[in-house]
């Protein structure tokens, strides 16, 4: 599952490579049906995310992508939280660049994170 907004640009092509399922965790308001969400803390304000509610099924393996881990706390963590609400497994979370300054790793509750770049 990636996550608005750049996450879906790089899940998406990732999803294709490996030849798996794809889905989407967006923002709030830009899904129709039945959905889920979760508000959490930005930097800069509060967000919420949300998925549709039979995007994922029960037991399901799930990787999450983001382009960027920050503070953690955040996006990556209410997504995981959805994901679990869904009663999705997730395996691992993916970022491009992980802002280790911020300590993001540590507040995924032992979800592993691997991140391409660390700055
Ligand atoms: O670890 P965190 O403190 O949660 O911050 C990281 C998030 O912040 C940025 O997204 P943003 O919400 O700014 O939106 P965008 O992807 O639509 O630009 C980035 O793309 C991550 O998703
Ligand atoms: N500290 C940060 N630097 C760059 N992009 C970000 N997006 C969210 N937090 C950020």
């Amino acid at each position: 599952s990636g996550i608005d907004a750049r996450g879906i640009l790089f899940g998406s092509v990732l999803a294709y490579r490996l030849r798996i399922g794809f889905v989407v965790v967006r923002k709030k308001g830009k899904l129709p049906g039945l959905t889920e969400s979760v508000a959490y803390n930005l930097e800069y304000g509060k967000a919420e995310i949300e998925m549709q509610a039979d995007a994922v099924a029960p037991g399901q393996k799930v990787v999450v992508i983001d382009d960027l881990l920050a503070t953690g706390a955040g996006t990556l963590q209410a997504t995981c939280l959805l994901l679990k609400r869904l009663q999705a497994e997730v395996l691992e979370c993916l970022v491009l660049i992980e802002l280790k300054e911020l300590k993001g790793a540590e507040k995924l509750n032992s979800i592993p994170l691997f991140s391409l770049l660390q700055y």
